[in-house]
């Protein structure tokens, strides 16, 4: 149990509102106290620790100056919000947070007025808040609308179209960068060696903010004059502000932790008639935590952790984690292959991609948080007679949607997709549940889809990919470890479109896809024990079906029930679709599709979220004994045989 800090000054603080009532002499050590409080919740609940260290002083200053909630303040990610919601009235649930009921650890729409808008994909704040700020110009309303937005963030393509955009809301938009020089893992790219540029011009800037303010005081004719020196002095030294040619008024680089910096700056830009500002705030990712400063990830994700240590707490040694299989098998097959090439978009170590940079770094990209981008890239690799991977969690691959229609499987380009965090991921939540990637690939002409159920199969699979050059390939896997099963010596390469007989029966079949299995197996036992004989089959593949398999199995059982870690859509509407156009459900056969729930499912551990979607071996047994109970018309009669 983590020890509550001492908070006298947090303890009169529930809304911003009686964060204003402070004397600004109290901000200091008021901030200090939320950055104890926020440790000490994270210690019990683990999360994301890391960036919200690195916003405290942020957090206390918008919400000081700026008049939320009537002001709109949009976090982008939302991963740094905890010491937000700390002091938007959640701060009795904080230690709730990622938890089952408890508070979501993004911002999120339905927990408070306080979250304007929701987050967890990165790069969306801007748009975001140029709704907001164009709206209320619109209504003639009151009301700013700020972003914070990292500089791992300012990576994606989607925050230069909202800035290219941004002119029509003039002072109503406020975008302040949060730029702590880090993502989650180095920084990467062009941007941040420019930021960096315009951080090391510090002196430059505090000279400029003195001319500033002298110049405000100037009649108009003249602070016309001084503004254009200062602009052109601006050009000078730093070739002109990237944020001033897409038509922001940068103000920069500022001491994100200093609040006597701070808020004067945000006091002039909040009364500024200058607009869109763009406030470049420095910062350090795990500010005011020793363990978190010291760590490489800076305690980017952590989980529950001793405060006083900083000592995480380990889980038990287990079976690997399916990332790691991927990265380690990819990295050997590489070894003779060095067509191979991995592709992450910022998260090198969740897709186990550094395991691959370790033993190739010179074929290892890692492009940023800009997932469109990695999809043609390794396009135009693979073009050019390339294996790509594209390692891309399930959930943001959707950001990539259209590069995969358009530049991959029309062209028919043999890229792979390793796609991790498939199915539903617990403590993130709806926003990184990896639901639909079945539904939207395998809808597409020339795509392979297969899916993993164990990690003996992700390393088949990683191979079959490897080898496989006739367009392009999908596989999918969980998150979290394996489950105990030896990984083979020697990977197997697949044949297309077929599936595996796990065990035969003779009423019953199930088609699982994915890691699935496990329950599927589970559930046979509890059928056959009830005199039940059951067929457990792992199709592997959810295109191209494995036809031949699904016809003989579906004439030959009473029932036959398909399982997936995906939405509607998916595995089970094709085989649906084959039955019905086959006319394979025509004489009887009881056919039932278990799936994804038509619902987005909040945090919770990853067990009971499959439980709430009714997709563990207890459901599938209900679902078969149902279907038994269902005579021809289709009426459920009491009684059931089993
Ligand atoms: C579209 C998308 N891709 C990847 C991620 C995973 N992700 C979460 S936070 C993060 C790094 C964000 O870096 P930055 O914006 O600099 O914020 P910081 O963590 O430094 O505060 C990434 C890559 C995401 N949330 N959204
Ligand atoms: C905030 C964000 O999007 C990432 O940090 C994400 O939470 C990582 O997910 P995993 O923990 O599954 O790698
Ligand atoms: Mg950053």
């Amino acid at each position: 149990m983590t020890d509550r800090p001492h908070t006298p000054l947090l303890d009169t603080v529930d809304v911003p509102a009686d964060l204003r009532k402070l004397k600004p002499e109290d901000l200091r050590p008021f901030a200090d106290e939320l950055r104890a409080e926020m440790i000490s919740a994270v210690g019990t609940t683990g999360g994301h620790l890391g960036s919200g260290l690195g916003v405290v002083e942020l957090t206390v200053a918008i919400h000081y100056v700026f008049d939320t909630p009537r002001d709109k303040l949009v976090w982008d990610v939302g991963h740094q919000c905890y010491p937000h919601k700390i002091i938007t009235g959640r701060r009795d649930r904080i230690r709730t947070l990622r938890t089952g009921g408890g508070l979501s650890g993004f911002t999120k729409r339905s927990e408070s007025e306080y979250d304007p808008f929701g987050a967890a994909h990165s790069s969306t704040s801007i748009s975001a808040a140029l709704g907001f700020a164009i709206a209320n110009k619109l209504k003639d309303e009151p009301g700013r609308a700020i972003a914070v937005i990292g500089d791992g963030s300012m990576s994606a393509g989607m925050a230069y179209e909202a800035m290219n955009n941004a002119a029509a809301a003039g002072n109503r938009l406020i975008v302040i960068l949060n730029d702590n020089d880090m993502s989650i893992a180095p920084p990467v790219g062009g941007l941040s060696a420019y930021l960096a540029k315009l951080v090391s011009s510090r002196p430059f800037l505090e000279l400029r903010e003195i001319a500033r303010r002298f110049a405000r005081k100037l009649p108009e004719p003249l602070h016309k004059a001084a503004k254009r020196t200062d602009e052109f002095a601006r050009g000078m030294a730093m070739g002109g502000t990237l944020f001033e040619e897409l038509g922001f008024y940068y103000v920069g680089p500022i001491d994100g932790h200093n609040l006597e910096h701070l808020i004067p700056v945000l006091e002039n830009v909040r009364d500024s008639d200058h607009g869109p500002v763009l406030i470049h705030a420095v910062t350090k990712k795990g500010h005011g935590y020793a363990p978190a400063e010291a760590a490489a990830d800076k305690y980017h994700g952590v989980q529950k952790f001793d405060v006083i240590t900083g000592e995480q707490a380990k889980a038990p040694p287990g079976p690997p984690a399916y990332q790691n299989v991927f990265g380690e098998t990819l990295a050997k097959l590489a070894d003779t292959d060095p067509r191979i090439v991995a592709i992450t978009a910022a998260m090198p170590s969740g897709t186990g991609v550094d395991k691959f940079a370790q033993a190739h770094p010179t074929r290892t990209f890692d492009v940023g948080i800009a997932e469109q981008h990695a999809v043609t890239f390794a396009a135009g690799l693979a073009a050019q007679g390339m294996r790509p991977f594209a390692a891309i969690y399930s959930t943001f691959l959707q950001r990539a949607y259209d590069q995969v229609v358009h530049d991959v499987a029309i062209q028919n380009l043999p890229v792979r997709f390793a796609i991790d965090r498939a199915g539903l991921v617990g403590a993130d939540g709806s926003t990184h549940a990896g639901s639909f990637d079945v539904t939207y690939l395998a809808t597409l002409p020339n795509m392979v889809v297969m899916a993993a159920a164990d990690e003996a199969e992700l390393v088949h699979m990683t191979y079959t990919a490897a080898e496989y050059d006739d367009g392009p390939i999908a596989f999918r896997y969980p998150r979290g470890n394996g489950t105990g099963v030896a990984l083979p010596e020697v990977p197997l390469k697949l044949e297309i479109g077929k599936g595996r007989v796990v065990r035969s029966g003779k009423t019953v079949a199930i088609l699982s896809l994915g890691t699935r299995l496990a329950e599927a197996l589970k559930a046979a036992d509890t059928l056959e024990a009830r005199g039940l004989s059951t067929s457990v089959i792992d199709l592997r593949f959810a295109k191209p079906l494995d036809e031949e398999l699904i016809r003989k199995t579906l004439a030959s059982h009473e029932v036959c029930v398909t399982i997936e870690e995906n939405s509607v859509g998916g595995l089970g509407a094709h085989v649906l679709t084959l039955a019905s156009d086959e006319g394979l459900i025509d004489a009887g056969l009881k056919l039932r599709t278990m799936r994804l729930p038509d619902v987005f499912q909040d945090q919770d551990k990853p067990e009971l979220q499959y439980d709430a979607a009714g997709l563990n071996a207890p459901q599938i047994v209900d679902t078969v004994l149902k279907a038994l109970r269902h005579n021809s018309a289709g009426v459920e009669e009491a009684g059931a045989r089993a």
